[in-house]
């Protein structure tokens, strides 16, 4: 089927159109997700395909130098916004290159016909493949967006390349916007399409970037950064299930500092609060990697430690202890010691265990570690029938 081309560039233009100010109208209360960017270069691609409706009827510094600055200008805005989607520094001066290389070449050749229609393929080509870079380096983690966008630009680049072998086989006269040939109408379809999938790429990857932000936030604890209560008590479960079903040992502690009240009342809040952020950091860089530190409460920790013998578990707990015992938090200049009790669960979980009962377990070893003194470590399996 071969499509009038003028009113291929109308129609698209019109919902380019429609969509830029829908993203710059909700983009405009929220700077920070890159959506007003995205409409910004989405705008810059109406006006370009406004421009191209023009071809024949309008002066060609219009309909092509003009016309093609804009859509370089579009791509431009599409990378910047692969940055500002993810909070990075735009590398403006960049980004930038595209529409003023574009710009100088479509002036400098204009009275040309194949030299400037290859120059602004070029341009256009190594945007593209700067898209496709970018995309892939500011990619969210475990996100599958940017994978629109960089399917887009490349399919964008066979478009061009369509193009560019048209021109270089003599039918430069064929691709002029205002010709409405099969050719014509496969590369202007193309062009249409990878836009769209380049604008959708990247407003999903703001919607993947804000779902990580709120997960992220579900699952940790704002002060130490640690997984919060939540995310470790899931994380026992998953621990429980593959001890019972290996029939491996698995060790769940329960890590509570020492006269925490008292720190609050004689240095402030602010102390108590600096005191828990270097424990938590303290504890992270001595464990292993398949360990799992949680924040479980006020002044509690959850500490569990797969594939670990009581042995094991005894050894890394009280080389915790003592390196917290023997490392005050320095707060405003000022050290302040600190300890912790732990009461510690180490065995494979039976079929009536559950993340409660072990739990259970563990906290009534932490109780006989306070009663006895502090600054110490019981097994539950020590004093539990
Ligand atoms: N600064 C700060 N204090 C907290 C936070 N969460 C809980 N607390 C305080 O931690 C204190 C815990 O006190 P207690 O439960 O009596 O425990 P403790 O003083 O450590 O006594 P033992 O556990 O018996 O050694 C309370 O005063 C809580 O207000 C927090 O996020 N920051």
């Amino acid at each position: 089927m071969i499509a009038h081309s003028p009113t291929i560039f109308a129609s698209v233009a019109w919902v380019a159109f429609i969509m830029a100010f829908c993203l710059l109208v909700v983009g405009r209360f929220d700077q920070r997700d890159g959506l007003s960017t995205v409409g910004a270069g989405l705008l810059a691609y109406a006006l370009t395909y406004a421009c191209f409706m023009q071809h024949g009827n309008a002066p060609l510094w219009l309909t092509y130098s003009l016309a093609n600055t804009l859509l370089s200008l579009a791509l431009a805005f599409y990378s910047a916004s692969l940055f500002r989607i993810n909070q990075r520094p735009v590398p403006w001066r960049l980004i930038i290159c595209g529409p003023i290389s574009m710009g100088l070449l479509m002036a400098l050749l204009l009275e040309t016909r194949e030299p400037r229609m290859l120059a602004a393929c070029a341009v256009l080509i190594a945007q593209c493949l700067l898209i496709i870079w970018w995309a892939r380096a500011n990619r969210i983690p475990g996100g599958r967006a940017h994978l629109l966008v960089m399917i887009g630009a490349g399919v964008s680049v066979f478009g061009i390349l369509i193009r560019v072998v048209a021109i270089l086989s003599g039918m430069a006269e064929e691709m002029r916007y205002d010709v409405s040939n099969l050719r014509q109408t496969i590369s202007l379809s193309i062009g249409t399409v990878t836009v769209m999938m380049i604008t959708l790429g990247l407003v999903l990857m703001s919607k993947e970037r804000i779902e990580g932000i709120l997960k992220h936030m579900a699952l940790h604890d704002p002060l130490t950064e640690l997984p919060n209560r939540r995310a470790i008590m899931e994380q026992l479960e998953r621990e429980i299930e593959r001890a019972r079903r290996n029939r491996s040992m698995l060790a769940v502690a329960i890590i509570d500092i020492d006269y925490f009240k008292k720190i609050n009342d004689t240095h402030g809040h602010l102390a108590g609060d600096a005191v828990l952020q270097h424990c938590a950091r303290l504890m992270k860089a001595r464990l292993r990697h398949s360990d799992s530190l949680g924040r479980y409460g006020g002044e509690e920790f959850l500490l569990l430690l797969p594939d670990t013998s009581t042995e094991g578990a005894t050894i890394a707990l009280d080389d915790l202890r003592s390196h917290i015992a023997s490392s005050p938090t320095l707060f405003e200049g000022q050290p302040i010691n600190q300890s912790f009790s732990v009461g510690v669960f180490c065995g494979i979980p039976g079929s009536q265990d559950t993340g409660t009962s072990l739990l259970g377990r563990a906290d009534a070893a932490l109780y006989l570690a306070k009663q006895s003194g502090r600054n110490l470590l019981r097994l539950a399996e020590t004093w539990v029938p």
